[in-house]
């Protein structure tokens, strides 16, 4: 497996839950993921999106080891993953910070764990908040910091500890509009730096493809990739300049039909202002018609 390209393998996962359905607590079993089957490969940005419920949060949980598959199997570098351990580095959407610690010490805790000693640590924290933009922030609580600031030690908390793989659960989606193309640009910038795999759940289509080599469209009930579709837009790459590209268009239109053609329906353009002013159905069908 060394020689491999494949840095996490999921192998026909299913995902069962117990629920409750009726008055009398009768227990029913609900299918989260079903036959879930993906490779995402070293050096590799994956992004999932797919409706409300269709278990991103779930794969992401199984991949990160926070829970079990209830069959089927998940591997990173070959090694059958079976709880959490620190080549995955986790971000969500809400920091999830120490707020009793400063920034710097936000981003040294994995590295606490881990043994390594303080004046390494500082080095290594020193390095990851300059990477963030965030260096003369180190002695500020997290209480002192806007969202995106939040977010970004966020990344250079789950960076640090040097995982091979890096989950990201919607970590954007509290940010406003501007804060958001600004923290993708960072990422990207970081991704192409560091090579990290990145796997990253949104509910934003553009997000998506802005971002990602390959995007997983998931649909559901049950739970289940529908189809992965290769991006192909160059690297490096800065959000502003994709997204009013054809090439940026079609993929998004691929991608809609996907999500449009399922039960629970996502809007055809998104709310935002780039998005209003940029992306029209007509145009995307007449870029299609054109090639
Ligand atoms: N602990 C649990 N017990 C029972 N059902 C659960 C549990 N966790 C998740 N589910 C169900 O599994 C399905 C997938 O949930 P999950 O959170 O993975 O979806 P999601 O795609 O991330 O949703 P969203 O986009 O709304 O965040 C949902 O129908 C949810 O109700």
């Amino acid at each position: 497996m060394a020689d491999s390209p494949a840095r996490i393998e999921i192998r026909n996962v299913n995902r069962d839950y117990q629920i409750k359905r009726n008055a009398s607590g009768e227990e029913q079993i609900f299918s989260a993921l079903q036959n879930v089957s993906l490779t995402v490969n070293k050096g590799e940005f994956l992004t999932i999106v797919g409706p409300s419920g269709c278990g991103k949060s779930t794969l992401l949980d199984l991949i990160a080891g926070l829970a079990l598959p209830t069959s089927g199997e998940l591997f990173i570098d070959g090694k059958k993953i079976t709880k959490p351990a620190l080549d995955r580095g986790i971000v969500m959407q809400g920091y999830a910070l120490f707020p009793w610690r400063t920034v710097r010490h936000n981003v040294e805790f994995g590295l606490e764990v881990k043994g390594v000693p303080k004046k390494d640590r500082q080095e290594i924290s020193d390095r990851f908040l300059k990477l963030v933009n965030l260096s003369g922030f180190a002695d500020r609580y997290p209480y002192e910091l806007s969202g995106g600031m939040k977010q970004r030690v966020a990344i250079a908390r789950a960076l640090a500890y040097d995982p091979e793989v890096l989950l990201m659960d919607e970590p954007f989606a509290a940010v406003d509009a501007q804060t958001r193309e600004t923290l993708q640009d960072e990422l990207l910038r970081i991704w192409e730096e560091t090579r990290k795999t990145i796997i990253f759940v949104t509910h934003s289509i553009d997000e998506a493809v802005a971002l990602a080599d390959r995007v997983a469209v998931m649909s559901a009930n049950p739970g289940s990739v529908k189809e992965v579709v290769k991006v192909g837009l160059p690297r490096p790459r800065r959000v502003g300049d994709v997204l009013s590209t054809t090439d940026f268009r079609l993929v998004r239109y691929r991608i809609w039909e996907l999500l449009q053609s399922q039960e629970e329906q996502l809007p055809p353009v998104e709310e935002t202002p780039r998005a209003a002013q940029d992306i029209h159905l007509e145009e995307q069908i007449s870029a299609s018609a054109v090639l």
